[in-house]
Formats: structure tokens, C-alpha cells, sequence
């Protein structure tokens, strides 16, 4: 112990020089004043650059080292080394070699700590679990991997699970924590999976599917972090609340990089604060909406029954038939383009056609004789035209210029005729300031964005030619640099990278080229490239994450499909947890328009999260939907069976404010899961629990719906009235305790639990 204590704190004392390092340099580049662009942008990417390492560094403090493994003499040894010490980042010591002092739990090095066994040791003789408080080392739990080895340290864990057990059985704080230290072989292997393309990761409830999706965002970031650092991760959740849930994970994995939101924040400009009904959520994300609104486009290009008049400035009245505006129509659908980007060709068409009528009213001879009119005179009618109010006016009148939020406003307002009349009456509502934007309208305003498009070729043009000014400008920068002076950068790369080389001092010209330092050197770009992301419809991810997968419509698909033109993709999710049955194994279909059958499937199968006696519980239920469906095989007992409270339905709120004082753990959380309809009921006899909004998780009791409780885990949980509740979502309820579940009813109880009662 006392040597591991003393490694530890060799660690910590390098990893506190780095921590300053970082945080004098960001300070020293804060206090340069110089003059000028030149000083300004020096600062500013330091600035950032410093900026993001100390709240890395300072993220990955708690639990720093976790682990070592000891090679077996004397064939296997790495580098000369008979055994390495794991943590959650890689640190380097700041001898002449650099030598790595804590390995970092994403290289290869390390892997041998997550998938070793006696069967196959991969060249180990034993792993060793470190528990830390603060920077003190208070356990040691040691595995003998090879049986052969006679030595014994005195910590040894018979059955290897002690420290996973303890992660498993801890109070939980409101917030997710990583597993770095105890991720299981099977969810190893998907961490690290190779798999480029798209790989869908099922498992059953706390079978670590969002654990496991957070540490392979963590690896990717580590593995391809070249690519990662410029496109960004995205990882999507299903709401703000799981999001908070889940924050901390990667921070406290020294990556800060990452883009978390839902599908409903994914239309920059536009917050999704409105909810719909079920019914209406339903119907706005069938796969359908796609042809339904690109018809309702194509409606916006139209013809006039018969004529349009056209009261020109100068001219009098000019006539756009209904022929004329058919041919012009048909030739500006022709170019296949959005319509706001096929919009020119529509107006050029009419512009031609009105310029013709003009010239031929106007130079027609009376005799008979061919037109009057030169080219010049003809060339300034043209001009009349194309410069004409009115005939713009006409113009917009058949083919307007349309943005994604008009054009969504006004369907929304009245879709009869493009769907059947209920379905059009359930998303029906008034186009007043007053109906906000729901999470359902925004993978609609992505469609209609990339039906309609945005016309901007000039200002591309202007920004092409400002960025080639920028990297002059940039160059001109890093050649005086480069004479005048040297940084002494403690990148990150050089931190973390096996490969770095020795030297220490660093120009900017190795760290920064023209080009890179020009873009951070427009406007915004001092942002990262998860928060340039966040602000651009368009911006193309490097790697999308998506957890509880299964939720997903088929619009909000299409969305998320076009952020990831590589389909580099990782969908984590369990269809038996959704009410949707079509969901049900139909990864292929959802799968199918985007990469055909070329995506991966794996499956995870034991249950961290849920002692055995709930999960029974909950299997019960879920035999009674989905008879064919296994549950997940629970690591652990509890030996405390859940308890069912029969109450009449005046007590039932005042029975379950007692039952919490009861059920709730000195240390930990409890939450309340009960239908809407009861939450004002309930929320009367709960210790600071407000009904409605957003919960706070970090509350020692949570009061939730069973859909708010999706992804979300409790030390206790309280079911209340469970025959409510839809069978799918009950199996979701059920399987968020990680101690104990008690269940009130005043009603009867649903199939699946009656015999369990
Ligand atoms: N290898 C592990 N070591 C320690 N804890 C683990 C491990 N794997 C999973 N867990 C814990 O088990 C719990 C369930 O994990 P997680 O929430 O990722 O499951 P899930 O499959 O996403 O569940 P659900 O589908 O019900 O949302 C979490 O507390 C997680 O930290």
C-alpha cells in the first residue's frame, strides 16, 4: 500500500506541474498586451488553447490512477518494464526520455487490464483495482491471473469483483459516473470496436449501453483525435434532463470536446420550448412527413389560372399566362435544385418571357415587317424588367423565397389535404407568436431547410475570399514569429501522444499552420469545433452518438443521417423499453435507406444496474409483452424483495409520502415514478418536489413520469399505480432501482406483476 502511495503521489505531483504549466502559461498569455492584430491573435488561440488543458487536467483529477498491471517475467515485457500503472489520462515524467509514468486507459497498452483472464492472460501475472479517496490510496484488490505465480501481496480478491461490486452497490449522486475503472471484457470490445460504419449496440436495461456509448466516445476521441478534433463527436439524448445526467462523464475523462444535445437542439436558432401530444409527436415524425412537405413545397411553385397581371412601373400592363408560367416552372424544376436555389432559374425564365412581350408590343411594325428595336433598346427593356417591382412581386407571388420556419408555420397551420383529417387535425395549430416550436417541429424544419436551401452562392464567395486574405494575413504572422521568438507549448498531444519526441521547445510554426491559424482567426473561430457544430445546420460530425436509440422517429433520422455523411455512428438502445412495437427489431429497417445491411449489431446482456430480485420483477412484465424477448441476467443479489403496498385511493398520495421517508437511503436518491395525472396529487406530500418542468436530479427525491425515468437510475424507486402506467414503460420504471422498489396500487395490478405480488 505504502508504495503504491508513494507512486500515486509522484503522479499527482506531476500531473499538479502540469495543472500550473497550463495554467501560467493561459494567464501569461491573458496579460500580453501588445497592439494589434498580430499581438490579439497570438493571445487568443493561447488563450483558448491553455484554456481548454487546465479544465481537462483539472477534469480528470478524482480517481486519477485506478490500476496496474504486472507482466509476466520475463518474455513479456513492454519497453523494459515489468508493470504499468493505469489511469484516465496518459502522463509523462519530465525526465530527458519523457518516460510515461500512468498509462492512459484508452492505449494498447492498457488493454490487457480489461480483458485479461487466468483462461487467457495476455501476457499478465496480475491485475490490481487502486481505490483512491482525494489523492489517498484506501484499497487495493488484487486478481492472479497467472495461476502459476506463487507471490501473494496480501490483497488479494478471490473472486476478482470486489471493486465492481462496490461501484454497482454505491449511493448514487444524481449524476452519472464513468466506469473506466471496472469496464467488463464485453463492453471492452465494443469500446474499441474497429467498426467504421454504423454499429447498434441493444442490451436490456442497466446493461451499461450509455456507459459503454460515453467511454467509446472517449476512445474515438483518443484513437482518431486528429479527425474527432476538427468534425467533433455529437452524442444525442433524449432529454435536456438525461443529458445533465450523463455531463460529467466524459470531463471526468479529460474530454471536453464533445457536443451533447437532443434532437430537438439541433436546428440552431430555433428552441423547441412547446410539447405536443403523443398523437401529434407520433404523426409529425412518420417517415411520410418527408414526401408530404416536399409536396407542400412544390405547392409554393405555382401558375395563375388563367393570366397574371403585371402592372410594370414604366410599361403599363405586361401578362404572365399560365403557359409562360408553366414552361418557366418546368425548366427551373428541371435543374433539381432546392427551391429557393431554383428560384433564379423560374425568374430568369419570366423576366425572358416578359422582356420578349415588351419588345414585341412596343417595336412591333405596323407593316408587318420584322421588329423595330435595336439590341441596345432591346437590352434596356430587359433591364426594366428585371429591375421591376411589380414584376418581382409576380415573381414571388408563384415562386416565393421561402425560409424553413414560413413554410413549417404554415403547414402546421393548415395541413388538411395533405393528410388524412385526423391525423391533420392532431398537428393542427395557430400560426400566432404564441405556439412555440415543439422538439417534433424540428426535424420538420430540417427538411424543409434542405427542401428549400439557402441561396448563398454570393455570400460563399465573399467568405472564400476573406479566408484567402486570412491565411496571407496568417502567414505574414507566423514568419515573424518565427523570427522573433519560441513558445514553450505543453500541448496536449505532446502530453498524451506515446510517440511525442523529446523536444520540450516548440515554434509555432510546429504547433500552427497558416492555414489552421487562419480559421481560428475569423470571427467565431476560437471556438471549438463542438461549439462551431452546435451553431451550423450543416456542420458534418466526425462521429455520432446516439443513446436510447429506439426512441428515435423516422424524421428525427433523417435529420441525425444527414449531420453524418460518413455514417461513422454509434446507436445504443433497447426496443423493448419503447411503447412503439414496430420498434421492435427493426434496427434494419430504421438502418436500411442509409447504409442498406452494412451496420454492425451487438449485444450486451448482463444487468449492472438492477439487483435480481427487481429484475425478476420487471421480466415478468416484460414476458407479458414481448414473450420471446430474455431479459438481461442481473451481477448481483440483494436479497431485499420488492415490496408491493395495496392503498385506497384517498391515501394513496399521503401512503406515499411515508413510504419515501421509509425508502429513502441516508445516502443516495429516491424517486417517485407515477402517471402525470397524479404528480400535483403526490408532489403535496414530497420533500421539495415541484410538479411539472424539468426535474432536478441532484434533489434527494425525484418525482417522474415513467418516459422522464427513461435512461435514469435511483438507489430506491417507488412505482405508484403501475396498472396506469403503458407495459413497456412500466418495464422501464421497474428497472431504474439499484437497491430497492416498492410498488403502491389502488387500482389493480397489471398482468405481468399480479403473480408476483
Ligand atoms: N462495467 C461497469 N462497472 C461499473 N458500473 C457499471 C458497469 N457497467 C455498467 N455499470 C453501471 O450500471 C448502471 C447502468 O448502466 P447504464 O445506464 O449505462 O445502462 P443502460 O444499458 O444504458 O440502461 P437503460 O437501458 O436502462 O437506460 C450505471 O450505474 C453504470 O454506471
Amino acid at each position: 500500500m505504502r508504495s503504491e502511495q508513494e507512486f500515486v503521489a509522484r503522479v499527482y505531483a506531476r500531473l499538479g506541474q502540469l495543472q500550473a504549466a497550463a495554467e501560467q502559461s493561459a494567464e501569461s498569455a491573458l496579460a500580453q498586451v501588445g497592439t494589434g492584430r498580430q499581438a490579439r491573435l497570438e493571445r487568443d488561440v493561447a488563450v483558448i488553447e491553455k484554456g481548454r488543458l487546465v479544465a481537462e487536467l483539472n477534469g480528470v483529477e478524482n480517481g486519477l490512477v485506478f490500476g496496474r498491471i504486472d507482466l509476466n517475467h520475463p518474455d513479456n515485457l513492454v519497453e523494459e518494464r515489468d508493470n504499468f500503472h493505469i489511469g484516465r489520462i496518459g502522463i509523462r515524467a519530465d525526465d530527458q526520455e519523457r518516460t510515461p509514468i500512468l498509462i492512459d486507459w484508452r492505449a494498447d497498452v492498457a488493454r490487457p487490464f480489461y480483458l485479461a483472464t487466468s483462461h487467457v492472460p495476455m501476457g499478465l501475472r496480475r491485475r490490481r483495482h487502486i481505490t483512491m479517496q482525494g489523492h489517498e490510496v484506501v484499497a487495493l484488490h488484487d486478481e492472479i491471473l497467472d495461476l502459476s505465480d506463487e507471490e501473494r501481496t496480501g490483497f488479494e480478491d478471490p473472486n476478482g469483483d470486489a471493486v465492481l461490486l462496490a461501484a454497482l452497490n454505491s449511493a448514487r449522486t444524481g449524476r452519472m459516473g464513468d466506469i473506466v475503472q471496472t469496464i467488463q471484457a464485453e463492453q471492452d470490445r465494443i469500446i474499441r470496436a474497429p467498426h467504421q460504419g454504423v454499429l447498434v449496440v441493444e442490451g436490456g436495461p442497466g446493461t451499461g449501453k450509455t456507459a459503454v456509448a460515453l467511454h467509446r466516445a472517449a476512445y474515438l476521441l483518443y484513437a482518431q483525435r486528429e479527425l474527432l478534433a476538427k468534425r467533433a463527436v455529437l452524442i444525442v439524448g433524449p432529454n435536456p434532463a438525461f443529458l445533465g445526467y450523463i455531463g460529467e462523464v466524459l470531463p471526468s475523462l479529460g474530454e471536453t470536446g464533445v457536443l451533447l444535445a437532443t434532437v430537438g437542439e439541433l436546428f440552431p436558432g430555433v428552441k423547441a420550448t412547446g410539447e405536443d401530444t403523443q398523437d401529434a409527436a407520433e404523426v409529425k415524425g412518420r417517415a411520410a412527413m418527408a414526401e408530404v412537405l416536399a409536396s407542400y413545397v412544390s405547392d409554393h411553385q405555382s401558375v395563375p389560372d388563367t393570366v397574371l397581371e403585371v402592372d410594370h412601373e414604366d410599361h403599363g400592363m405586361l401578362l404572365v399566362d399560365r403557359a409562360m408560367a408553366e414552361e418557366a416552372r418546368t425548366a427551373a424544376r428541371e435543374m433539381r435544385l432546392p427551391h429557393n436555389l431554383a428560384r433564379p432559374y423560374f425568374a430568369f425564365r419570366i423576366i425572358d418571357a416578359l422582356t420578349e412581350q415588351l419588345v414585341e408590343r412596343i417595336g412591333a411594325d405596323p407593316f408587318g415587317g420584322p421588329n423595330l428595336l435595336g439590341p441596345d433598346d432591346i437590352a434596356q427593356l430587359g433591364k426594366d424588367v428585371a429591375t421591376s417591382a411589380a414584376v418581382h412581386g409576380a415573381i414571388a407571388d408563384l415562386w416565393p423565397e421561402l425560409t424553413p420556419q414560413r413554410l413549417v408555420r404554415e403547414f402546421l397551420a393548415d395541413p388538411v389535404g395533405y393528410l388524412p383529417d385526423a391525423d391533420a387535425e392532431s398537428i393542427r395549430r395557430s400560426t400566432g407568436a404564441t405556439s412555440p416550436w415543439t422538439s417534433a417541429d424540428i426535424p420538420l424544419l430540417d427538411e424543409a431547410a434542405e427542401l428549400l436551401g439557402v441561396d448563398d452562392s454570393a455570400e460563399r464567395a465573399r467568405q472564400e475570399a476573406e479566408r484567402q486574405r486570412r491565411i496571407e494575413y496568417a502567414q505574414g504572422v507566423l514568419d515573424l514569429s518565427f523570427a522573433s521568438r519560441t513558445y514553450e507549448f505543453e500541448d496536449k498531444e505532446e502530453l498524451y501522444d506515446d510517440k511525442a519526441d523529446a523536444a520540450e521547445v516548440l515554434s509555432a510554426h510546429d504547433i500552427i499552420d497558416a492555414e489552421r491559424m487562419a480559421e481560428r482567426q475569423e470571427e467565431e473561430d476560437l471556438r471549438s469545433a463542438a461549439e462551431r457544430a452546435a451553431a451550423d445546420r450543416t456542420w458534418a460530425f466526425g462521429h455520432i452518438i446516439v443513446d436510447e436509440a429506439q426512441e428515435l422517429s423516422a424524421m428525427a433520422w433523417r435529420l441525425l443521417m444527414r449531420r453524418s455523411p460518413t455514417k461513422s455512428m454509434t446507436l445504443v438502445g433497447d426496443p423493448a423499453q419503447t411503447g412503439d412495437a414496430a420498434a421492435l427489431g427493426s434496427w434494419s429497417s430504421i438502418l436500411a435507406p442509409y447504409v442498406g445491411d452494412r451496420f454492425e449489431h451487438v449485444r450486451l446482456r448482463v444487468n449492472y444496474r438492477t439487483p435480481s430480485e427487481v429484475m425478476d420483477l420487471a421480466a415478468a412484465v416484460l414476458r407479458s409483452i414481448h414473450p420471446g424477448l430474455e431479459p438481461p441476467r442481473s451481477v448481483r443479489s440483494t436479497g431485499v424483495a420488492p415490496r408491493f403496498v395495496p392503498v385506497s385511493a384517498s391515501e394513496l398520495a399521503s401512503r406515499t409520502g411515508e413510504l419515501v421517508s421509509e425508502f429513502l437511503p441516508d445516502e443516495g436518491r429516491l424517486a417517485v415514478i407515477a402517471p402525470r395525472e397524479l404528480h400535483a396529487e403526490l408532489a403535496a406530500h414530497l420533500p421539495e418536489v415541484t410538479p411539472g418542468g424539468e426535474p432536478d436530479l441532484t434533489h434527494r427525491v425525484v418525482l417522474l413520469d415513467a418516459r422522464q425515468s427513461k435512461g435514469l437510475e435511483f438507489d430506491s424507486v417507488l412505482v405508484v399505480e403501475p396498472g396506469a402506467l403503458h407495459a413497456s414503460d412500466l418495464y422501464v420504471a421497474l428497472t431504474r432501482a439499484t437497491q430497492t422498489l416498492g410498488v403502491l396500487h389502488s387500482a389493480g395490478l397489471p398482468d405481468g406483476l399480479r403473480a408476483m405480488s
